[in-house]
C-alpha cells in the first residue's frame, strides 16, 4: 500500500558548500545533470528554482549558497503534466466520484501531472453557486488547479454570469453536453447561443460530442432486446452518434466562427469529423483521452459484471483499432493534447447498474497514469519525440488556456513545476499501490517504460523515492485569461465573409 504524507518537506536534498540537514523552509533547489526538454528543444541545463518560480537554466551557484540538489544525471528535466479534463468530487446521476480534490490531486502528483483542470457544474442554474461550491471542494488543493464551467441551460442570467465567470473568476472554456439526455444535456438552440456568448467573450466553447437522443434510442433498444449489462453501454452509443455530434458542433462553431474543444475524442469517426475541419482552417482542438488511446472495449464483454463495468464511460472506449487511429492522430497533430476525464467510481458504486447499464456511473480514472502511458505508447514506440511529449502532455494545454508560459514550460520566470523522468526505469500499475481512492484500476497490470522519479510542485518536492510529500490546501487556482491564440484572427474572418456578401440586393419594385 501506498504512503501518504500530510506535510510540506524538501526532500533529502544536499548542499552546494553549504551545511545540511535543510530546513525544511528551504525555498532554494538546483537540478543538475539532467537534459531539460521543453516542446521545442532539449538542451543539457541545470534549472534554479526559488519560493517557486524557475530564476535560472544554466544557474551560476556561488560556493556557499544553500541548496537542495537534485541530480538528474541520465534523466529528462520537464514540464510538469497539465491535465485539461478532470472530474474530481464529482456527481454522476446522484453518485459523487470517490476522488476528491487531496485524493485525486495526490494520485496526479505521484504520476507526474502538477496541474489539472476541473468541471464545475452550477448548482440551481447558478454558475456562481457552482464556482462557490467547487472552490470549496478545491480548498484541500495540494497542488495548481483551473476551472470549465459546464452549461445546462439557457438565460439571461446565463448569459450574465459568463461574463463575470470569465471577467471575474478566470474561467474561459464553458462545456456543453451534447449527451445525457434529461440531465446535461442541451439543444442545438442553447449551444449556439452559447457559443455566441463564448465568442464574445474570449472563451472557448467545448463539447462532449455524442447525439443525446439517438443514445437514448440505443439504450431503449438495448433493454428492449434484454441485454442489460455493461456491453449494452458500448452498443447503444455507436461511433456514429459520436461522429455525427461532433460534426454537428464543428458546423455550428464554424457558423458563429469561434474555436471548438471536443472532449475525450474517443473514435475514428469523431476524429475525422475534427480533421476534416482543421484541413479547411477551421480552429478545431480534438482531445483524445488516455482511456482511447490506451484500451479497448474488450472487456465490456467480461462474465464478471465488475471487471466489464469498471471500463463504462461515455463516449464509449471502441473497438481495437481506434485506439491505434487516435494515437497515429496525435503524432501527426490532427489532435492536440491529452487528457484523462478521470472520473472516478469505485465497485459498489459501479455496481448500481447490475440489472441496468444506464445505472452504472460512467467514468474511469488515469490522471496518475497518464504521463507513463503516454510515454510508453506514444514514445516508447517511437511514434513521437520527447519534445512532442512534452507538448501533447503539457505546452500545448498551457497554450489552449492562455497560461504558458507561467504553465507548460521550463523557463526563467514559469513556475517551478517541473518533473525529473527517468527513460530507462519502468512502472507498473496496480490497484492496491495506486493513489487515487477507487478500488479498481482499468489499467491494472499494464507494465511499461520510464518513470517519473520526482515531483516538483512549486518548487516543492512532493514526490520523491516513491513517497508522497503534500499538505491539502497548498495548491493554487490559476485563473485562465481570455483570447489567446486561438482567437487570433477571428475578427478579419468575420469582416471577410461580410464583405463577401453580395447582399442586402438593391431592388426597385417592377410594376406588377
Ligand atoms: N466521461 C465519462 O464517462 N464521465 C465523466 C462525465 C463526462 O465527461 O461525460
Ligand atoms: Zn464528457
Amino acid at each position: 500500500s501506498h504512503q501518504l504524507i500530510c506535510e510540506v518537506g524538501t526532500g533529502n536534498g544536499g548542499s552546494i558548500g553549504g551545511t545540511s540537514p535543510l530546513p525544511a523552509s528551504l525555498s532554494k533547489l538546483l537540478i543538475k545533470g539532467g537534459t531539460v526538454v521543453n516542446a521545442h528543444r532539449q538542451e543539457r541545463a541545470d534549472v534554479y528554482v526559488e519560493d517557486g518560480i524557475i530564476v535560472a537554466v544554466k544557474p551560476n551557484i556561488k560556493v556557499g549558497d544553500e541548496v537542495t540538489v537534485l541530480d538528474a544525471t541520465g534523466r529528462y528535466v520537464m514540464p510538469g503534466g497539465i491535465d485539461p479534463h478532470t472530474h474530481l468530487d464529482a456527481e454522476f446521476m446522484g453518485t459523487v466520484a470517490v476522488d476528491d480534490f487531496f485524493s485525486g490531486q495526490a494520485a496526479a502528483l505521484a504520476g507526474g501531472t502538477t496541474m489539472h483542470i476541473d468541471f464545475v457544474h452550477p448548482v440551481n442554474g447558478s454558475l456562481m453557486s457552482g464556482f462557490e461550491a467547487y472552490e470549496k471542494k478545491a480548498s484541500k488543493s495540494c497542488m495548481d488547479y483551473g476551472f470549465h464551467m459546464v452549461i445546462r441551460h439557457w438565460d439571461e442570467s446565463v448569459s450574465k454570469e459568463m461574463e463575470i465567470m470569465v471577467k471575474e473568476k478566470g474561467i474561459k472554456s464553458f462545456k456543453f453536453f451534447m449527451a445525457y439526455k434529461g440531465t446535461f444535456m442541451v439543444d442545438d438552440a442553447v449551444l449556439l447561443r452559447g457559443m455566441k456568448r463564448c465568442k464574445s467573450l474570449g472563451a472557448l466553447a467545448m463539447v462532449h460530442a455524442e447525439n443525446g437522443d439517438a443514445v437514448f434510442e440505443g439504450q431503449k433498444r438495448m433493454i428492449e432486446r434484454g441485454i442489460t449489462g455493461p456491453e449494452g453501454h458500448a452498443l447503444s452509443r455507436p461511433p456514429m452518434l459520436e461522429a455525427e455530434a461532433t460534426g454537428r458542433a464543428i458546423r455550428l462553431a464554424s457558423f458563429v466562427n469561434t474555436p471548438l474543444y471536443v472532449v475525450h475524442v474517443m473514435s475514428i469517426d469523431a476524429m475525422e469529423e475534427i480533421a476534416k475541419a482543421r484541413k479547411t482552417g477551421q480552429k478545431v482542438i480534438g482531445e483524445p483521452v488516455v482511456s482511447g488511446l490506451v484500451l479497448d472495449d474488450s472487456k465490456l464483454w467480461d462474465p464478471d459484471f465488475i471487471t466489464a463495468a469498471k471500463y463504462v464511460m461515455s463516449p464509449p472506449i471502441r473497438e481495437s483499432g481506434h485506439n491505434k487511429a487516435l494515437q497515429a492522430a496525435l503524432s501527426t497533430g490532427v489532435l492536440q493534447l491529452v487528457g484523462t476525464d478521470h472520473c472516478t467510481f469505485n465497485s459498489s458504486q459501479k455496481a448500481f447498474g447490475i440489472d441496468d447499464f444506464r445505472k452504472i456511473p460512467n467514468g474511469v480514472n488515469g490522471i496518475e497514469e497518464r504521463m507513463h502511458l503516454v510515454w510508453d505508447t506514444m514514445v516508447e514506440s517511437g511514434q513521437i519525440s520527447v519534445t512532442d511529449f512534452v507538448r501533447i502532455t503539457s505546452t500545448e494545454c498551457a497554450r489552449i488556456f492562455n497560461i504558458y508560459p507561467r504553465k507548460g514550460a521550463i523557463l526563467v520566470g514559469s513556475d517551478a513545476d517541473i518533473i525529473i523522468f527517468n527513460p530507462n526505469s519502468s512502472f507498473e500499475i496496480n490497484p492496491r499501490s495506486h493513489h487515487s481512492r477507487t478500488n479498481t484500476n482499468v489499467y491494472e497490470g499494464r507494465k511499461g517504460k520510464g518513470k517519473v522519479e520526482v515531483t516538483i510542485s512549486r518548487g516543492r518536492i512532493v514526490w520523491k523515492d516513491d513517497e508522497l510529500k503534500v499538505a491539502p490546501g497548498s495548491g493554487k487556482y490559476i485563473p485562465m485569461p481570455p483570447f489567446g491564440f486561438l482567437f487570433d484572427g477571428i475578427e478579419k474572418i468575420d469582416a471577410k465573409l461580410v464583405s463577401s456578401f453580395k447582399a442586402p440586393v438593391h431592388r426597385f419594385k417592377s410594376d406588377v
